[in-house]
């Protein structure tokens, strides 16, 4: 996507050296852009446990690349195995993360060590172009909901989309997931607006989503987490559609912390809940979300704390709970699949069911 008129990825090679892997600092965001250079396995592992990189199909992606950059030091069957298996503890619950790894580390196990750090860069570079294109059909699919919505509307009226966190091209290598259909809604000249959801406790929708939609001009407006339902019930909302981390093959979503109850309020109140994802994130290998995908508990003090810019204009961090008290920070949790409407993947849309994902997918 572009930056001011200039396009970006959210992850690249940085072409001074060939080598080194460039990424947005999004702790950083949304008051100063700052580009980030990872030189070694372990400055990928860091940027990826403490968010400077997130995002489901974005940390597969940059995990990748902490392979190459790893087998650069040292490429012997034991040190590639020893670095794949520290890169994909990193993060427990977006499967696309040990997917990656995977993906990889089938890729290089054949060659001879001298072969493998050119490999790994070529198939890194092949996992991300791969999923700039799968989310750029996602956009594609979720694109034709987003008009059969207006086609229910009086001509030009507004399209009130809800999201959760950020799944948006930052969240990704490219377009984004939940995000790809409303861009491209937008450039088409659909009247959307989106509620965000600031997505406490990281706030990667007040933080990420806004500044994304507001540099490509969508109208958004940031709203509490907790304001979702009460939008919902007023019929200020025809759609929410959220990203993915996992994917069961029962149709059951691991999301964001609160996307579970959106989906709640959104079945009280008849909206539709979509959920938007690359088939990279379907774990094929789960049937039920809520009892065996785990569940990344972060530090507490992403709860006491909370960052932002102060009134002289510099980044802080500042403590919003008394001393003393405890807090408990559960990154993600499941939405089973009754409460969704329907997934979009990038070969089309289905329901959220074994069924529906073997439509799509009959190869698993
Ligand atoms: C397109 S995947 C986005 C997905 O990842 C986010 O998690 P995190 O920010 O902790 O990496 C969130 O669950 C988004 O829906």
């Amino acid at each position: 996507m572009k930056i001011n008129g200039t396009p970006y990825r959210s992850v690249w090679i940085n072409e001074k050296d060939g080598w080194s892997v460039h990424i947005f600092d999004q702790t950083r965001l949304p008051f100063s852009l700052d580009i980030l250079q990872l030189t070694s396995a372990q400055d990928v592992a860091h940027a990826i446990r403490t968010m400077q990189v997130r995002g489901a199909p974005l940390i597969g992606a940059v995990a990748a690349y902490g392979l190459a950059l790893a087998l650069r030091h040292e490429s012997s069957d034991t040190a590639m195995e020893e670095q794949a298996v520290m890169l994909a503890a990193t993060r427990p619950t977006a499967i696309n993360l040990r997917w990656a790894i995977d993906r990889m580390l089938a890729h290089l196990r054949p060659l001879p060590a001298d072969k493998r750090v050119a490999a790994a860069y070529a198939e890194a570079g092949r996992i991300c172009d791969e999923d700039a294109a799968q989310n750029e059909a996602i956009g594609r699919h979720g694109l034709s909901l987003i008009r059969d919505i207006a086609k229910t509307k009086p001509a030009g009226s507004q399209i009130n989309l809800l999201t959760h966190c950020n799944a948006g091209w930052i969240a990704t290598v490219d377009w984004g997931t939940a995000l790809a259909p409303i861009y491209m809604a937008h450039d088409e000249g659909l009247n959307v607006h989106v509620w965000v959801d600031e997505t406490r406790p990281r706030n990667q929708g007040a933080a990420l989503t806004a500044w994304e939609l507001g540099s490509h001009g969508v109208p958004h407006t940031v709203i509490a987490d907790n304001a979702g339902g009460h939008l919902m019930q007023h019929g200020q909302v025809d759609m929410v559609i959220v990203g993915t981390d996992r994917v069961t093959r029962t149709g059951d979503v691991a999301n964001k912390i609160g996307t579970y109850l959106k989906a709640l309020a959104a079945q009280d109140n008849a909206v539709p809940f979509w959920v938007a994802l690359p088939s990279t994130t379907i774990d094929w290998t789960v049937a039920n979300g809520v009892t065996e995908i785990p569940i990344e508990e972060r530090s507490g003090s992403e709860i006491t704390h909370i960052s932002g810019r102060d009134e002289r204009g510099t980044l802080s961090k500042v403590q919003i709970t008394p001393d003393g008290s405890k807090a408990a920070n559960p990154a993600f949790d499941v939405t089973p699949a009754r409460l969704v409407t329907g997934l979009i993947t990038e070969r089309g849309c289905c329901a959220a069911t074994e069924d529906g994902l073997k439509s799509l997918f009959p190869e698993q």
